[in-house]
């Protein structure tokens, strides 16, 4: 156990728990460790819809406690700890955060919310290390982790609900209930770290501190610092520990680095099952062996036979053997849900666009790099300033392409980002480069007060009608314009989703101007974007977007929310919608 020598490297440290938790205190003293308990005075009142994951916000929680502690301890308590320890568990479900419950009412909601589905138990813990000075500065040296531990809750009933909630036990506790008392009995199974869920996850604790006191304390060659924050004279500094050079062969690693090297033509193969309509032919007619399929597509059995085979081993079709004869294919529930082309939340549509556009430009990678410029015209022969007037919409096949591409990502993503928040104040939204509609129409679905009109390019507009032959809907309307150079339509709440990624900053604060001159106070802007983390460290889909991007760039939430506070507008929420693309919401003031 680890345990052990841990221990002896503390004795005679002053370490302190920033948490009253009844809980932890316990788990910590039963493990042997001495402590004193200094409660942190930091309020949870962080902005959940800043952070990415759930775990962020818990990590971020006990970061603040712990520094809190840290930095009030010398002035109020006239005495510098050595350690100190801060922690905070969440629960989540369905993509909600759930804290301590408020009241009785809280707590039923949040418990019917876990009733017989799984969910997930977070603990952020914050170690911060301190080291006094000789002019009495303290430096702070943080270190931070998360475990997670699934729990599953029984099918609950209202009885056994209220029965529970009467007992008085929810109330001080992550997502209403303790697992190692009454609360045990709703759990069906826990899989990770039982104390996790109590509230802290000694394990790992224990592991990193064997971590910071055995194997890198002594060698500062695996350590790194890093200022972060300078305040009042002390700083905050987080080590990040490496762990010795690994020189070994992990088979884990080779995947990794082998998958990334396959990767294109996992992604080519796709493009061009889908492109020869394979997905299509399956779905009309299942179980087809390679020989009827090269018939159709109307291709070589041999090359026919190879594609069928690489996309099986890709989960994008099934190979089912028939005794003596050749095996036939049928499409998976991925390849049923996403690659048909008539499937209602397909991505044929997409797909063609990257096959088309997208590889052709990420095969001048190397030219764009060194350039620092959009490829378009190594790729197809023409240069392009504009890259929608110049390039996309001068054919009408390449229009109706990309009008597809953009029609599909919106009809998979538009309903989380229409939901994203509580638009009932708005009654008339205006959809900047709307595009097919196609989001307008899922913003309508979701907020039935809302009518919605559809700005695009005029060449945009006259085809637009093409893409919506079923749907009849009179709150959505079409106007023809340039949103750089006309009037805007009226509105309370403007639309601008996958749109200032497109453009440099000059452009994008032209745009910025005309919509915030359109706008009156308390009118909205809705921002819908790949948001990139604050260290520009991912998503890498929305980083790898940008090597073949024109003249824009990808930005961060913060960064965006900069660019609009210029304009007068407020970040008011920010949502990480875990589809395609993110959201935020401004008003402008
Ligand atoms: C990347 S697409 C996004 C489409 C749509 N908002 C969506 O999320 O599905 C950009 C859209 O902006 C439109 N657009 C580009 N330049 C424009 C301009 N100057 N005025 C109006 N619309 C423009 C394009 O025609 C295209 O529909």
């Amino acid at each position: 156990m680890v345990l052990n020598p841990v221990i002896s490297k503390l004795s005679g440290k002053l370490v302190v728990l920033a948490s009253a938790s009844p809980r932890r205190l316990e788990i910590l003293r039963n493990a042997g460790l001495r402590f004193e308990v200094v409660p942190s005075w930091f309020k949870e009142t962080l902005d959940k819809g800043l952070f990415k994951a759930p775990h962020e916000y818990a990590v971020e929680t006990a970061k603040q406690k712990a520094l809190e502690v840290a930095r009030r301890m010398p002035f109020k308590h006239l005495k510098t700890p050595d350690i100190v320890i801060g922690a905070d568990t969440i629960v989540t479900v369905d993509g909600m955060i759930l804290e301590k419950p408020v009241d009785k009412h809280d707590a039923y909601r949040m418990l019917s919310s876990l009733s017989g589905k799984e969910h997930s138990v977070f603990t952020g813990v914050a170690i911060v290390l301190c080291h006094e000075k000789e002019n009495e500065e303290v430096d702070y040296q943080l270190i931070d982790f998360y475990e997670e531990t699934k729990v599953k809750f029984a099918d609950l009933s209202e009885d056994m609900l209220w029965e529970y909630i009467n007992s008085g036990e929810p109330m001080d506790k992550a997502g209403g209930y303790g697992i190692q008392a009454l609360g045990g009995m709703l759990v069906e199974y826990v899989h990770g770290d039982f104390l996790n869920v109590v509230g802290f996850p000694l394990n790992h604790f224990c592991k990193q501190l064997d971590l910071i006191y055995n194997h890198c304390a002594s060698s500062s060659d695996q350590e790194s610092a890093s200022v972060h924050v300078s305040h009042n004279g002390t700083h905050t500094t987080s080590i990040t520990t490496q762990p010795p050079p690994n020189l070994e062969l992990k088979n884990q690693d080779l995947q990794q680095i082998t998958a990334l090297m396959d990767g294109f033509k996992a992604s080519k193969a796709l493009f061009t099952a889908s492109e020869l309509c394979v997905f299509d032919l399956l779905h009309s007619r299942p179980r087809l062996d390679a020989a009827q399929v090269a018939q159709e597509i109307k291709a070589s059995v041999k090359g026919t036979e190879c594609l069928l085979e690489a996309c099986v081993s890709l989960g994008l079709l099934k190979s089912k053997e028939r005794t003596l004869q050749k095996p036939v294919y049928e499409n998976t529930d991925l390849a049923m849900r996403f690659l048909r082309s008539d499937a209602p939340f397909s991505l044929h549509g997409y797909i063609q666009h990257c096959n088309n556009t997208i590889w052709p430009l990420f095969s001048h990678l190397e030219s764009a790099v060194r350039e620092g410029t959009n490829q378009h015209e190594k790729a197809f022969g023409k240069i392009s300033k504009d890259v929608f007037q110049d390039a996309y919409y001068n054919s009408q096949e390449v229009k109706l392409r990309f009008m597809n591409a953009m029609h599909s990502i919106a009809k998979v993503t538009g309903k989380a980002v229409a939901t994203a928040f509580d638009l009932s104040r708005y009654k008339t939204a205006c959809d900047l480069g709307g595009c097919t509609g196609a989001m307008a129409y899922e913003f309508t679905k979701a907020h039935p007060g809302l009518s919605v009109t559809v700005f695009d390019l005029p060449a945009v507009v006259e085809m637009s009608e093409h893409f919506h032959p079923l749907q009849k809907d009179n709150r959505v309307s079409f106007v023809a314009g340039d949103f750089f150079k006309d009037e805007l339509p009226k509105a309370d709440l403007y639309i601008l989703a996958r749109i200032l990624h497109d453009w440099p900053d000059e452009k994008v604060h032209i745009l910025l101007r005309k919509i915030a001159d359109a706008c009156t106070p308390g009118c909205g802007l809705l921002i819908s974007e790949i948001f990139l983390d604050e260290d520009r460290g991912a998503p890498s889909r929305g980083l790898l977007q940008a090597l073949s991007m024109s003249e824009g760039k990808q930005r961060s939430a913060t960064e965006y929310s900069l660019l609009l506070k210029s304009h007068g507008f407020i970040a008011a929420h920010v949502r990480h919608t875990d589809n395609f693309l993110d959201a935020m919401l401004c008003i402008k003031v």
